[in-house]
């Protein structure tokens, strides 16, 4: 008989309670043993799920309760009310409970209470209005993990692609002086790593995007590729790192090419998101590399425009509670391994 591991419950925060996240979170249970997922809970306000979703639940304060309850009702970790609710229309007392679900979640996964985070949307804008001052939340959990900005790497990631925006929540005219070559240094580096540790490939191969067309044509349609990409590809491969680069953009995500990488490193958000949402809509992950826990995120936002009408798809939150399984087993089959 194959050993079934007991790894602790995975938590989910439901988001925005406006938005998609709790209903996303509430069918993705629903589908749990159609896709083998582990026991998780919901954490925000109960009243959140109540309002878009009639199925059973089990309110619980302890993660203990969450495995024995998970098999016939959808634990919730209730924090508190956040106000009146109508799906679709954000609030700040809405913005508020997200944020202390992303805090309360953030606090299980750094214990063995829980194994793994997965993060539900939120709106960075209701975040800003209460004073939140981080771009999204993987800067968020990175501070709250003791880890630097840039240390904590985002990669979207689902069956035929993965790539990493090298910067991310930036205005584009500020790309060409915050892309650095230390900052692909560093953000190889963990890439690199993260591939290892959280999806087990030992040998990675990586590929980096010029950020002009036809990366830069040796230098007539821009320098970023020269001058930033090149130097920065010189001192990966001392470290013998495997990254081919920079090569065209436009060409990267075709199939045949992109076959040929584990990682793509793109120079901004939508060079690396647009391909990739073309490809992953329905089962794309937002992850973090570089953080003790592990962090994983359906890959879109709160979707104010459908929320409550039944029509958001919860393939990304599924695929996101499936992976975080997946790279939660894989670390400690690395420490077990190291041992
Ligand atoms: N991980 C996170 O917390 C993220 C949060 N956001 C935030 O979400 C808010 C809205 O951002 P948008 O750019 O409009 O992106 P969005 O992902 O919320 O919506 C873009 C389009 O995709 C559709 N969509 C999104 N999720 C869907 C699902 N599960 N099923 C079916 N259709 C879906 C929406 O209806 C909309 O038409 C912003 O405040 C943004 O900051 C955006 C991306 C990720
Ligand atoms: N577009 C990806 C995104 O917004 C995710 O950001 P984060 O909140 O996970 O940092």
């Amino acid at each position: 008989m194959t050993a079934v591991p007991h790894r602790p419950p995975i938590a989910v925060t439901m988001g925005d309670p406006a938005g998609v996240g709790p209903e996303v979170v509430a069918r993705a249970w629903m589908a749990r043993r159609e896709h083998s997922l582990p026991p998780f809970v919901a954490i925000g306000d109960a009243a959140a799920i109540a309002a878009v979703w009639d199925g059973p639940v089990a309110r619980v304060g302890d993660m203990a309760e969450v495995v024995a309850a998970f098999a016939e009702a959808l634990p919730v970790w209730h924090l508190e009310d956040s106000g009146a609710l109508t799906p679709g229309e954000p609030t700040a007392a809405g913005a508020t409970c997200a944020l202390h679900a992303l805090e309360t979640g953030i606090g299980l996964t750094r214990t063995p209470a829980a194994s793994a985070l997965v993060t539900g949307p939120v709106s960075k804008h209701a975040l800003q209005s209460i004073g939140y001052t981080h771009p999204g939340q993987t800067e968020f959990i990175a501070e709250r993990c003791g880890v630097t900005a840039t240390n904590a790497v985002m990669m979207l990631a689902g069956p035929a692609l993965r790539v990493v925006p090298l910067t991310v929540h930036i205005p584009l005219a500020e790309v060409p002086e915050r892309l650095t070559s230390d900052l692909i240094v560093a953000k190889a580096r963990i890439v690199a790593r993260g591939l290892k540790r959280d999806f087990g490939i030992a040998h990675p191969r990586l590929a980096i995007a010029g950020v002009n067309p036809h990366a830069g044509e040796s230098g007539r349609l821009g320098d970023e590729e020269t001058r930033i990409i090149v130097p920065a590809l010189a001192a990966l491969a001392e470290d013998g790192l495997a990254i081919d680069g920079p090569l065209a953009a436009d060409a990267l995500f075709a199939p045949g090419i992109r076959d040929r990488y584990d990682a793509l490193l793109c120079a901004y958000h939508d060079q690396a998101l647009a391909p990739f949402k073309a490809l992953h809509f329905h089962d794309g992950v937002n992850l973090t590399l570089g953080l003790p826990i592990v962090r994983t995120s359906p890959d879109h936002g709160t979707a104010f425009n459908i929320a409550g009408t039944g029509q958001a798809d919860p393939g990304p939150t599924i695929a996101a509670i499936a992976m975080a399984a997946r790279m939660a087993a894989m670390r400690e089959a690395g420490c077990a391994a190291a041992k």
